[in-house]
């Protein structure tokens, strides 16, 4: 029934996936954009360095100083991207720099500055987000026509700003297509695809983020498993179609009882997991009843009368995600062998004392 263990602890330096396979489709998206960042950089260096040269032994001082910086960014990149996992000042001067000495040399150099400007262009759509790369390669179009209206023939002015105009549509037509390509395919594969539910892809990293919050913040976080009790019976009498139907009306009733800020996992065929965000043992208990409730209270489809038994465990401190989980695991199994349809909290690591009993004994003073 649970096989949660096989799932890798260690958590992934992005960057790291340049070569490595990622763990989770989030951390695969972050790998992906950071490799077209990286080869953009030293593609785009291996092509502007020779220019300098070019430029320097024209006389074009202010174009080779831009290029020179251009280049030295680019290095920065590479270079933080490589051994720290971070954007250079977030990766914005390349587009800036690209522009500037795309309109520049354009300016000083006529047609062969003009060749530069297609691959600027296109380079602003990989690098930026869609907004701002749009609202800038339309800044840029109008001053590429500006520079082409002075430096051109009429003719060659509108063949520009057409043919510039058209490249950067193109390429923010497949920007946006691919964008909206990466967060279907992230949430194919981050949910359920029978109840909607989130799957096991980002467990890891959601249950790490509760234990984060609660060893920096002291903000603590418990989380519930609930088990359907006797499913293979109402799968064997009413039909695997109805037992799905049951499982998808039971995601509909937990949902409803959830925060916004509350993850519901299918993490088995008939388990499912909450992580309950800055919530007590206590109150995470009331809310595992309340679910079970209703649950029992009224049948599903066709009349068909189920239970489930549930486990709560407050995140511990100093544990990693799957000693929590474990201890959580340890109470359902209890839940189950006690005789089902009942919420079993999970117990303490021996050397841990529950907060609320420090509370009520303050309390108790008080009084
Ligand atoms: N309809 C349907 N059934 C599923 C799905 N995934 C798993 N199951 C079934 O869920 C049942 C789980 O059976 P068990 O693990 O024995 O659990 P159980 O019958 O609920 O018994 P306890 O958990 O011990 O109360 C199996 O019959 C699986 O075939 C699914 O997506 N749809």
């Amino acid at each position: 029934m649970r096989a949660h263990h096989k799932q890798r602890e260690c958590a992934v330096n992005p960057l790291a996936t340049t070569d490595n396979l990622a763990t989770n489709p989030t951390l695969a998206v972050i790998g992906f954009k950071r490799q077209i960042v990286y080869h953009l950089h030293f593609w785009a260096f291996i092509a502007v360095a020779p220019l300098v040269m070019v430029q320097w032994q024209k006389g074009n001082v202010l174009l080779a100083s831009l290029l020179i910086l251009f280049c030295l960014n680019a290095v920065a990149v590479i270079a933080f991207l490589r051994f720290r996992g971070v954007y250079f000042l977030q990766g914005r001067l390349f587009p800036t720099l690209a522009v500037v000495c795309a309109v520049y040399s354009t300016l000083i150099n006529g047609h062969a500055g003009l060749y530069w400007a297609y691959p600027a262009a296109a380079a602003l759509f990989f690098l930026l987000p869609l907004k701002e790369a749009t609202a800038s390669n339309i800044v840029f179009v109008v001053s590429m026509s500006v520079v082409s209206f002075i430096t051109f023939p009429e003719a060659d002015f509108w063949r520009i700003t057409f043919s510039l105009g058209l490249t950067c549509l193109f390429v923010m037509i497949f920007a946006w297509l691919v964008g909206r390509l990466q967060v279907e395919l992230t949430r194919l594969a981050t949910t359920d695809p029978l109840t909607g539910c989130l799957n096991r892809s980002q467990l890891a990293d959601i249950l790490n983020g509760q234990i984060q919050m609660r060893e920096r913040y002291e903000r603590v976080s418990s989380l519930i498993l609930l088990d359907l009790d006797y499913f293979k019976m109402i799968n064997d009498r009413w039909g695997h179609l109805a037992g799905d139907k049951v499982l998808q009306e039971l995601t509909l009733r937990i949902g409803r009882r959830l925060r916004e800020s509350d993850r519901l996992f299918r993490i088995g065929g008939e388990e499912f997991m909450l992580v309950l965000p800055e919530t007590r043992q206590k109150d995470a208990d009331k809310v595992a009843r309340e679910l079970l409730t209703s649950i029992s209270a009224r049948p599903f489809v066709e009349g068909i009368q189920i239970t489930a038994s549930a486990s709560v465990a407050e995140v511990g401190k100093g544990e990693t995600w799957s000693v929590w989980l474990n201890r959580a695991d340890q109470a359902l199994y209890e839940a189950k062998a006690r005789g089902r349809n009942q919420v079993v909290s999970a117990a303490r690591r021996p050397h841990e004392q529950p907060p609320e009993d420090t509370e009520d004994k303050a309390l108790a003073n008080d009084l």
